[in-house]
């Protein structure tokens, strides 16, 4: 039967649970091994669960199937297939599984071996996947260090295309409708005061990504310690966040950060 040589159809029945991966940002990922002799030898797949809830339905699961089937690169996770689970009640998403986890666990792990030089070739291959997206006409809406996976220490890939929108050939920006849980200190300007989602908006996240590679990832100098300048009464965080990025206020400079990386911080 066709499904025999469907090669991203994955039978439940092989699919063996090792241990969960993604806490939250990835919603719930197994570690999974897809064994269907039965001896082990199979491969390891990182596997995402489909629960079916206000936030996402079996259609938005669809659709982050179908996003992720048509993109070929090499830095950007590989699709591996689909397990639908018996009655087709629910769908779960087969990913090829990194063993290194996310580039957040990377650093910290591995501050010491990690030079200026290897975050600049981490920051162009994440350059190169954003760019191959750019060129489909897909938004990722989410580019954070946290949803940069590494598969080697020479080699990282884009990862979690929960979020991600194709915009309309006719416009040059995605407006979201229903934001969800937003990653506001990951967000440009138009992204938080109109929900404008575009190029340009991941290319202001890209930045923000570059901030967390040069501070190491480190949770003292991470994006979200913006929310300790603000008062926890209104306006809303977003709202002062927005005013003072108006008031062109950014992220400082990475602690001890190499005069030529913080020229090329200064143009931010
Ligand atoms: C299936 C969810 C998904 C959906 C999507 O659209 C794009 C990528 C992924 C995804 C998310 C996480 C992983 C992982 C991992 O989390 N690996 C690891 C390894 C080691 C440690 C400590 N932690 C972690 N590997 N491949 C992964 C693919």
């Amino acid at each position: 039967s066709p499904a025999q040589h469907d090669q991203t159809l994955f039978e439940e029945r092989h699919l063996r649970y090792i241990h969960p991966l993604g806490k939250g940002n990835f919603g719930s990922v197994e570690l999974c091994r897809y064994d269907p002799l039965g001896d082990n030898t199979g491969e390891l797949v990182a596997v995402k669960k489909l629960q079916p809830n206000k936030q996402s339905t079996l259609e938005d699961f669809k659709k982050e199937v179908k996003t992720l089937s048509i993109l070929h690169c090499d830095y950007i996770v590989k699709y591996r297939g689909v397990c639908y689970s018996t009655g087709r009640l629910s769908m779960s998403l087969v990913m090829e599984y990194l063993p290194n986890g996310s580039l957040i666990g990377y650093m910290e792990n591995n501050r010491h071996n990690v030079t200026p030089r290897r975050m600049l070739l981490f920051a162009s291959q994440i350059c190169k996947g954003m760019e191959y997206l750019q060129t489909l006409r897909y938004v990722h809406r989410d580019l954070a260090a946290r949803n940069i996976l590494v598969a080697s220490e020479s080699l990282v890939k884009i990862a979690d295309f929960g979020l991600t929108k194709v915009i309309p050939c006719d416009k040059e920006y995605y407006r979201v409708t229903q934001p969800g849980e937003s990653p506001i200190f990951w967000y440009a300007p138009e992204s938080i005061n109109e929900s404008r989602f575009s190029h340009k908006s991941d290319v202001w996240s890209f930045g923000v990504v570059l901030h967390e590679l040069f501070c190491y990832c480190d949770t003292n100098s991470n994006p979200k310690r913006v929310r300790r300048m603000f008062s926890f009464k209104h306006p809303s965080i977003s709202m002062q966040l927005a005013n003072i990025l108006k008031n062109n206020w950014r992220l400082p400079a990475p602690p001890n950060c190499q005069p030529k990386v913080c020229s090329l911080y200064m143009i931010q």
